[in-house]
């Protein structure tokens, strides 16, 4: 029987016939979020990112599923302890939505940074005022997680003329300008010194609550704190007790925990503070990328060659930058769309 391989993603017929095309010995089938829970237990391979409650205890019990190729970055959806603990083969869509997300992360930070929100708001009302406004060039930038997105980002920001400071896990191959690449132990040295700091790395166990109370205290009065990666790294009471009374100046949210925020909660309120819903990722180029990555990645598969993005440590969760896999944000200009 061919495998069945189960796209999940949003995407045009034209994205599942060239996955089609690229995998001749499988049976390629479009499904809805609405049925992906049901569609698991059948399924050989599985591209996508699960939006709704999956019962993966059963779907590693059923013991079909070979292969997760996440069509979202961040692996928490479906990286739970029977997944972890299982032979299930998982890559990730890593660096796949870096252009978008650095271009989402640049409009946050300059919308605060210059004071559009209180622009507009006096648009509204047709009154000319005018407000202080801060500048992103000459300022130092701390980038914590220095993967797809935070590489993409340090390229765009450094023709801003910035100071780029970095951590990773794998501090290497640091670009020219980027200042410093450090690992994560720097963390607590480089806070201080920061005038923005951005966090762009997974949602893992050892990340979960890691921006607490003595981060924000360690902070540069009068900083702005960006988070477009995940919310949960963030201990949101710690995060709204520094906006309030200091020492960051502000802050620019793509993502927060609870997500969605809930009516009423008190992170709304806070005029220091720009929130996007999670949209970081979305771009018209996305369904195309995410599906050359797929089509190659299926292509590896059956010929058996290095998958692209390959999760080695399924509890860390994001692929390492250390030779044992070859990264999209790396390859990706080499690899074709043939469709
Ligand atoms: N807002 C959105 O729509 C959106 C879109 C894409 C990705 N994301 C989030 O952003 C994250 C990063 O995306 P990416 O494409 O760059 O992924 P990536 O896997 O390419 O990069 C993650 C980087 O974080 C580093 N890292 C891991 N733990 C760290 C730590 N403790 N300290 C410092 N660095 C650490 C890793 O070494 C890696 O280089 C994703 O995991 C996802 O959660 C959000
Ligand atoms: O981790 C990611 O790639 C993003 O958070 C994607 O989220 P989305 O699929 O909901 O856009």
């Amino acid at each position: 029987m061919r495998p069945r391989i189960v796209l999940c993603f949003p995407h045009e017929e034209r994205h599942r016939q060239a996955i089609a095309a690229a995998a001749p010995w499988g049976n390629v089938v479009s499904v809805p979020q609405e049925q992906i829970a049901e569609e698991l237990m059948e399924a050989d391979i599985f591209c996508g990112h699960a939006k709704v409650p999956v019962d993966w205890d059963a779907v590693v019990k059923r013991g079909r599923l070979v292969w997760i190729q996440s069509s979202a970055a961040g692996m928490d959806h479906c990286l739970v302890p029977s997944v972890i603990a299982s032979n299930i083969v998982v890559t990730s869509a890593s660096g796949v939505l870096a252009d978008q997300v650095a271009e989402h992360t640049v409009a946050l930070m300059t919308a605060w940074l210059r004071s559009l929100p209180t622009f507009f708001w006096a648009q509204q009302r047709e009154e000319f005022i005018r407000r202080p406004t801060r500048d992103l060039h000459r300022s130092r930038i701390l980038i914590v997680g220095f993967g797809g997105v935070g590489r993409r980002l340090a390229q765009v920001l450094h023709v801003f003329k910035t100071h780029i400071w970095a951590t990773d896990l794998f501090p290497v191959d640091k670009p020219a300008y980027v200042e410093k690449l450090c690992p994560p132990e720097s963390l607590e040295e480089f806070l201080p010194e920061a005038d923005i700091t951005i966090l762009a790395l997974p949602l893992n166990d050892k990340t979960r609550g890691m921006f607490g109370q003595d981060q924000f205290a360690r902070m540069k009065p009068g900083s702005l704190f960006v988070n477009v990666a995940r919310g949960p790294i963030v201990r949101t009471d710690a995060l709204i007790e520094a906006l309030q009374k200091g020492p960051i100046a502000g802050a620019v949210l793509d993502v927060t925990d609870p997500e969605p925020l809930p009516p009423g909660h008190p992170l709304w309120k806070l005029s220091n503070v720009i929130i996007t819903p999670h949209v970081g990722g979305q771009s018209a180029t996305r369904a195309d990328d995410i599906t050359r990555l797929i089509c190659e990645n299926l292509r590896r598969w059956h010929t058996g060659q290095p998958l692209i993005n390959l999760v080695s440590d399924k509890t860390a969760g994001f692929p390492f930058r250390d030779g044992s896999t070859p990264l999209w944000i790396d390859v990706c200009d080499s690899i074709p769309a043939d469709f």
